[in-house]
């Protein structure tokens, strides 16, 4: 990450703590380099006194160990099944807001803790902005690893070109939940929302990176500053 890019995903994700983060909120903890940067700022504010009572719900196992190393008090989706507003990073940012996810493998979680959320929050650095899904990103899809072959025809069957995600040691990538992680390269996708519904009728694929109508608010920071866009009912 460049230290311009990197400096853009610290000011998103700080402007948008600072704006939608408020006093007994209980709020969704996004996963990634971006997702971190909010972390962190909630942890500072914290160390002003302020938001003490704020708590997080994780979206993964790495976004836990962070918050609880800077002492964020973190609860579950059991305990509090509904979130005021969750913050969470994005791979790939279409004009309607609909977003590509998972590129950091916890596109399950992501989507539990945003559909529970009554306002979630994408902050991004300008360069994850695109004219259509698919154009930058592969799409992420979690399939169970029972079967995980025939998955990997059947999307290729829906155009994709398929590869199992692997750690740097080789090994295949597992997610939180275990599964495996099949990125799937479909090119600029014409129809997102028939292609959810595909995936989302396929035993043995538990989730994919397709996040659509979740998003309320984005805000994407550039070399001209930050930008906040309310979605559009
Ligand atoms: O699974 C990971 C998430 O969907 C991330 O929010 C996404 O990959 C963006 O990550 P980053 O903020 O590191 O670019």
């Amino acid at each position: 990450m460049s230290d311009a890019i990197g400096r853009y995903k610290q000011q998103a994700a700080a402007w948008a703590v600072e704006a939608f983060f408020r006093p007994g909120m209980v709020v969704g903890l996004g996963t990634g380099s971006t997702a971190a940067f909010a972390v962190r700022r909630l942890a500072e504010l914290r160390a002003e006194g302020r938001l003490l009572d704020v708590r997080g719900v994780p979206t993964s196992v790495e976004t836990e160990a962070l918050a609880r190393s800077l002492g964020v008090p973190l609860t579950t989706l059991e305990e509090q099944p509904v979130l005021d507003v969750t913050i969470d990073g994005a791979d790939e940012v279409a004009p309607d807001l609909s977003l590509i996810k998972g590129g950091g493998g916890a596109l399950l979680r992501e989507k539990i803790v945003a559909q529970a959320s009554r306002r979630v929050v994408i902050v991004v650095d300008a360069g994850k902005l695109s004219p259509k899904l698919g154009t930058r990103w592969a799409l992420p899809v979690e399939v169970l690893p029972f079967g995980w072959r025939s998955q990997a025809l059947f999307l290729e069957s829906l155009g994709a070109r398929v590869t199992q995600r692997q750690r740097a040691d080789g090994e295949p990538f597992l997610t939180d939940q275990g599964n495996l992680v099949l990125d799937c390269a479909f090119g600029p996708i014409d129809d997102p929302e028939m292609l959810a519904a595909r995936l989302g009728t396929r035993a043995g694929v538990v989730g994919h990176g397709l996040f659509l109508s979740l998003t309320t608010d984005l805000v994407v920071a550039g070399p001209d500053g930050v930008e906040h866009r309310a979605r559009q009912d």
